[in-house]
């Protein structure tokens, strides 16, 4: 019945895929069935159907469907016997895939909608060790903090693979996004020159954030806080990019702001095929052609500003962005503009949602606790007054830092991005290893009151001795702050995430009274998906100019 209309599916791209997904979901639900009823030596009913279809065409149908199903019960059974390392001996959180990986999709469901649950209560279980879970895409095993100090210490340069947990994440051998993370330029670029820079990026981040502001908010409105926030992070962040040239292009503007959305959702319609079919489903995707757009804009935004860059001399004197960041850093293969424009697409995606979320996040947790609004004023106006727009005035911001940081403790996501081990006496090659930062983040053992919202936790922490001083920042990462990862493998892009973060915020802060709608006094509870924590899209916000 299947492989004998795997003519006719081919006729037009939806019958195609349609095709794939049945087969897939037959022999998915066959073998679930088999597992079933092994202990009978009954063979699953569909199954035989399906063998029984593809016996009962004609020769060369029969031939080629017999091939078929024998190169995808091969690929079957190298995927679940030997291409996944072997982690039975670790307790487990949450439900348990059955024999061969069985049921997986009921595990799944059970994760997208319980993962908070399941690594909060894991990680009570296992404080000290570590456990397996199934997430959304991979097993994971989730580390206890202690083992942080380990890893950056001991692991040797090249055991942990920083990209592979986000290639699987994002499907990038499918999305295109391989072409980004065949090098670590994008990384090393934020490490470097991105961080070495900021001091000259705080005046025309703060430009910026002014100009969209007066524009977007200039007397008293009500606005989606999502859309709002995103808009705003993706002007700034763009201004970094390449300046107003780039900060003011609409097009460009609106793919940085949709391409991480576009590409998650891509990836999450691809997943539930096995691995080898998903290059033969993707063109077939709406989401592809979408993704496909997304490269033509930053292509034709990009590539000809890459191809100047690209010629200048060391001795000639080079824009302060990131475009001439990539452009100075990019080696071999990576010295093509058309690569560097993907890079911009991915610089987009690693920063705008991430940032957007944390601001919105700060900005709900202000209006459920507006007590802290003026302290939070102060702290801005007198940075400003004391140092101007500069990164020694955001330095100068404790409290500000300090209620950003309580507020990431409180929203933060259950996963950090997974990492692949190596190496070590316990992991198999191929494991994929998280923190579980949700849990730490409310562990009593570590904060005292973790359930309350105190926007001076770390500010108090940092004012208690001088060696604590430097300690307990937005950007510090440690065994009690996960939100950025960890170590050699943390985000290298934190350090400017955090002031864009503080300079769009000082400025809501000193130009506008924001608060919920008349009426509302708590904050919305986030929305959890497999582990992931997003702040409402829904909620609105009253903005109100100050005088
Ligand atoms: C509040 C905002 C942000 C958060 C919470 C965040 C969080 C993270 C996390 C958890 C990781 C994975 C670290 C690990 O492997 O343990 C990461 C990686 C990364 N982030 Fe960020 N990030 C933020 C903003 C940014 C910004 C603004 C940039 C760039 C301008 C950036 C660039 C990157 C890059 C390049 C990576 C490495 C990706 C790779 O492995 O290929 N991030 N970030």
């Amino acid at each position: 019945m299947i492989v004998g209309s795997h003519r006719r599916y081919l006729k037009s791209p939806a019958w195609y895929l349609k095709f794939c997904q049945s087969f897939c979901h037959q022999l998915y639900d066959s073998t679930v069935e088999t597992h079933a009823k092994m202990t009978t030596a009954d063979a699953s009913p569909k199954l035989q159907q399906l063998v029984q279809d593809v016996l009962q065409r004609d020769d060369s149908t029969r031939i080629l469907g017999t091939a078929g199903l024998t190169v995808v019960l091969l690929v079957w059974v190298y995927y679940h016997f030997l291409a996944t390392p072997d982690l039975s001996f670790l307790p487990r959180a949450g439900k348990a895939p059955g024999l061969f990986g069985l049921g997986i999709n009921d595990v799944k469901r059970d994760f997208a909608k319980n993962g908070t649950k399941i690594i909060n209560e894991g990680y009570r279980k296992n404080k000290n060790g570590m456990f397996l879970v199934q997430t959304l895409n991979v097993e994971r095993v989730v580390l206890s903090p202690k083992y942080i100090e380990e890893i950056n210490s001991k692991v040797p340069e090249g055991t942990l693979d920083m990209v592979e947990g986000l290639r699987e994440r994002l499907l990038s051998a499918q999305t295109n996004l391989d072409v980004v993370f065949r090098s670590p330029l994008h990384i090393d670029v934020c490490k470097d020159q991105l961080t070495r820079n900021l001091h000259h990026l705080i005046g025309p981040l703060n430009d910026e954030a002014n100009h969209t502001l007066s524009r977007l908010i200039p007397h008293k409105v009500e606005l989606k806080a999502y859309d709002t926030m995103v808009g705003i992070i993706t002007k700034n962040a763009s201004r970094m990019f390449g300046g107003t040239t780039i900060s003011r292009n609409e097009e460009w503007l609106k793919s940085a702001a949709d391409y991480s959305m576009d590409v998650v959702s891509v990836a999450v319609k691809l997943r539930p095929y096995p691995a080898f079919m998903r290059p033969l489903i993707y063109p077939f995707l709406g989401g592809s052609k979408i993704l496909d757009h997304h490269l033509h804009v930053a292509k034709k935004t990009f590539s000809h500003i890459f191809a100047e860059r690209l010629a200048l001399k060391d001795t000639d004197e080079k824009p302060v962005d990131m475009l001439q960041w990539l452009a100075d850093s990019a080696r071999g293969s990576d010295r093509n503009p058309d690569v560097l424009a993907h890079n911009m697409l991915f610089m987009a995606l690693a920063s705008v949602h991430t940032s957007s979320a944390t601001i919105i996040h700060v900005l709900f947790d202000l209006c459920a606790n507006p007590e802290f609004m003026e302290q939070l004023r102060q702290d801005v106006q007198q940075a400003v007054d004391e140092s101007g727009w500069t990164l020694a005035a955001i330095a100068k911001m404790k409290k500000v830092d300090s209620f950003m940081k309580e507020s990431q403790r409180m929203n933060q996501a259950v996963l950090t991005r997974p990492l692949k081990f190596e190496d070590g006496t316990t992991l198999p090659v191929g494991t994929y290893i998280t923190m579980p930062s949700h849990a730490v983040a409310t562990d009593p053992d570590i904060y005292s009151n973790p359930e309350t919202f105190d926007g001076f936790r770390f500010y108090d922490k940092r004012m208690s001795s001088k060696t604590e001083a430097n300690r307990h920042q937005f950007a510090t990462t440690g065994p009690e702050s996960l939100a950025f990862g960890q170590g050699k493998t943390a985000c290298p892009g934190r350090f400017f995430a955090a002031s864009n973060i503080k300079v769009v915020l000082a400025n809501l802060l000193l130009n506008y009274d924001i608060s919920f709608p008349p009426g509302q006094t708590e904050r919305p509870k986030n929305l959890h998906k497999g582990g992931l924590v997003r702040p409402d899209p829904r909620q609105t916000l009253i903005f109100t100019p100050r005088k």
